[in-house]
């Protein structure tokens, strides 16, 4: 065992065997030095006063000294946010991920103010006038009034048409009044609702002149300022032990003819006159979804680096875990060796690269959009929604599954709560349902894929994430099988234009047979998400492999040729993933696919010796990371056994239950 100072003998060798730059590929992951250099910056001001520290650890303390604590830190955190932190990247970059990042440090779980940072602050930016963000930012921005964002209801939350509350506005008195009809009809889930919020964005029918306008943002106080008793009319409580987010405060909301102002109306999409009109400002329907779209771009780079703290936990820990026997007598190799444990990994490191590549670029592509839109275009905005659903979606699912295989990679010792990958896995696991569950969000842009396929059909060109369509259109052939990156991204793109191809096919024949569309579409939704599924995955293949070409276009030989390397393994995991779809709509022959496994094998071994490195380049420190696992020391053992003292069970060497339960319960059978 190392003494308490000393990094671990294994860590020490495999970081000399690492061949390329580190901090070059830190850059290319943080999108350039200037990010890296910002970002250790924050990092620095953010974690200086070592306020994140536990007596206890979280997970050993009881729901509401959980919640006490969490609300203590998120305080000292958001000191150190309004203070310091906005001023570094100035306040247009309220929302950005290096800052929530840092709050990682104070929480193992979630802070109570989550949902005020993350969806509050953007509703009143995205939805409201400017007017209204002269009254609400500055208090929201300062935290004078903290917020939740309230949409979800018992009894509905993909069928946004279909929310109960409603807001009726009252010409008499200027008012809305808020009301929960049913039980069905209460908020639900709300993060930061429960205990901690004093406002809350809330999204309900709005009726005016007898008519109902459909859902709409409004901003409400439920709580008074001071005393901080929910205001009458106003019911709201904590929803109880959730899998994970226990600290995150999720909460029920109902109204009792409760009323609110005009002007908390979120007006920039459409408007309520002071005598009742409705005026519809906005020229698309769907843009009070405004704030869901913004979240959905900005989970694909939370997924990512989710799973780049579960891999660099899982990599150090099998560089430092030995286990087994090769042959008879020799030492006990490190358990990162096993071809299987590779496999396990490194996919999980080249995972992380694609979907912060491909996050970036879809945040390049979020902005543009956003622009155009203000200057009235909203052309744009059906293929934004069709890209971050899907992307949100396979993201969130396919980095929920692969920090569940780090967690398996650490056999026993990732299943404590300390090693911190039960709680990455409960974080990502909920990003899969929140915001848009999976299979809801891959049949939106399935809508949009067969509306493609139908311009494709009708020759006309389509948008550029689905222009592949226009050229696969005609071919009723199997494309041509190349084994080269190219060739596994265009194939991907022939899946993807078969399996919608076949979904058009088939909803048409079904209502051949007599079905209405609704009928044939609602038959056709498993091929349906299955099409949308191979769309995203070719477009992320597609962003990871020209991302990457291009960022690596001035790097150095051993960077490129590593980053080479993880890139391939990913497109050829996937070509094995889906070899029968290959099968299916390419000329790729068994042959091809044996050359490809041959291939997948050999990567594994070239990137066996850089992969501490390529985990180290994620950068992260040991107070985000928060593992006993994965420390930049590997010292797991030591720190496994030092949280052992922390356990409040081990504070007394008899526990008293011994006398009141177990101690009765052995003499009692004679
Ligand atoms: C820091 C972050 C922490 C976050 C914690 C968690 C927070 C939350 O979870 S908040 C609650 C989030 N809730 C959801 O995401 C609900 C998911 N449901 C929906 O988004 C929608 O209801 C829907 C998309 C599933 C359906 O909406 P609906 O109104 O029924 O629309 P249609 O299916 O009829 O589609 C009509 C038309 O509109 C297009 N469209 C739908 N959404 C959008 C959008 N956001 N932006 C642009 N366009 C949109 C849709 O594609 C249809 O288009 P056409 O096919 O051209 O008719
Ligand atoms: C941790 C967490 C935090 C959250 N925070 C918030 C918050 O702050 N504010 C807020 O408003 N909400 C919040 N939510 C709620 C969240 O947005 C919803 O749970 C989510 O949108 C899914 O909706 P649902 O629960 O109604 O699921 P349902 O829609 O009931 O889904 C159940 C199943 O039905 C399927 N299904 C539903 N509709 C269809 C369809 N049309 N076609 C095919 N299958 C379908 C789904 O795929 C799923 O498998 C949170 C949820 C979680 C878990």
């Amino acid at each position: 065992m190392s003494s308490k100072k000393e990094i671990n003998e294994d860590l020490v060798n495999e970081r000399r065997k690492c061949n390329f730059n580190i901090q070059e590929v830190t850059h290319i992951i943080d999108g350039g030095v200037e990010n890296t250099l910002q970002r250790k910056k924050i990092e620095d001001v953010a974690l200086n006063g070592g306020a994140s520290l536990d007596d206890v650890p979280e997970e050993c303390m009881n729901l509401r000294e959980r919640y006490e604590n969490a609300l203590r830190k998120s305080c000292v955190y958001a000191n150190i946010l309004r203070n310091e932190l906005l001023e570094i990247t100035g306040i247009e970059n309220f929302g950005t991920p290096v800052i929530r990042r840092t709050g990682d440090a104070f929480f193992k779980d979630i802070s109570p103010f989550m949902l005020h940072l993350g969806m509050f602050v953007p509703t009143i930016m995205g939805q409201c006038t400017a007017e209204q963000q002269g009254i609400w930012l500055p208090k929201a921005l300062d935290m004078q009034i903290i917020g939740a964002y309230a949409q979800t209801e018992l009894g509905h939350g993909t069928f946004i048409r279909g929310l109960e509350t409603t807001a009726t506005y009252d010409p008499k008195t200027k008012e809305f009044i808020l009301y929960s009809p049913t039980i069905t009809s209460y908020k639900w889930w709300a993060g930061g609702l429960g205990r901690t919020a004093n406002h809350c964005i809330v999204v309900a029918q709005l009726y005016t002149q007898g008519k109902c306008h459909g859902v709409h943002p409004f901003i409400v106080q439920i709580r008074d300022l001071d005393t901080h008793m929910p205001l009458p009319g106003i019911k709201v409580g904590e929803i109880g032990p959730r899998m994970g987010f226990n600290t995150a405060d999720n909460g029920f909301l109902g109204f009792n003819h409760f009323r609110i102002p005009r002007m908390n109306m979120m007006m920039k999409n459409a408007q309520v006159l002071e005598d009742g009109t409705y005026v519809k400002v906005a020229r698309h329907g769907k843009l009070t979804y405004g704030t869901m779209v913004f979240v959905r771009v900005t989970l694909v780079n939370e997924a990512s680096f989710n799973l780049s703290k579960a891999v660099t936990i899982a990599v150090r820990y099998s560089a430092v875990r030995r286990q087994s026997e090769l042959r008879p007598g020799s030492a006990e190799p490190q358990i990162l060796d096993y071809p299987t444990q590779q496999h396990k990994l490194f996919i999980c490191i080249a995972t992380a690269h694609a979907f912060q590549l491909t996050a970036n670029w879809l945040w390049h592509t979020f902005t543009v959009v956003q622009a155009e839109m203000r200057k009235g275009n909203i052309d744009t905005l059906p293929e934004l929604h069709a890209l971050s659903s899907c992307l949100k979606a396979v993201s969130t699912s396919d980095a929920a599954a692969c920090i569940e295989q780090c967690r398996f990679a650490c056999g026993g010792h990732g299943y404590m709560m300390s090693s911190n990958l039960p709680y990455l896995y409960s974080f990502v696991a909920a990003t899969r349902t929140y915001e848009g569950d999976y299979t809801v969000l891959l049949l939106q842009t399935a809508r949009y894929l067969v509306k493609a396929w139908e311009q494709a059909e009708a020759k006309k060109i389509v948008t550029p994430t689905v222009a592949y369509l226009n050229r696969c259109f005609d071919t009723n052939e199997k494309v041509a099988w190349t084994n080269s990156p190219e060739g596994i991204i265009k194939s991907f793109q022939a899946i993807a234009a078969g399996k919608i191809s076949l979904c058009v096919k088939n909803i048409r024949q079904r209502i051949k047979t007599g079905m209405d569309y609704e009928d044939a579409w609602l038959m056709t939704t498993v091929q349906l998400v299955s099409a949308a599924e191979a769309h995203c995955r070719s477009m992320i293949l597609d962003t990871y492999w020209n991302e990457m070409q291009r960022l690596t276009k001035t790097s150095s030989d051993n960077v490129k040729m590593v980053l080479y390397q993880l890139t391939t393994l990913y497109l050829v995991y996937w070509a094995l993933e889906k070899s029968g779809d290959l099968l299916r709509y390419t000329s790729i022959t068994e042959g091809d696919i044996d050359l490809l496994q041959k291939e997948y094998e050999d990567l594994l071994v070239k990137i066996r010796p850089n992969a501490v490195g390529l985990v180290d380049a994620f950068d992260l420190r040991d107070e985000i990371l928060r593992s006993t696992l994965g420390s930049y020391d590997g010292r797991v053992y030591e720190r496994l056994m030092e949280e052992v003292q922390k356990n409040p069970l081990n504070k007394v060497p008899v526990d008293p239950s011994f006398q009141k339960y177990l101690k009765p319960f052995m003499k009692s059978k004679i």
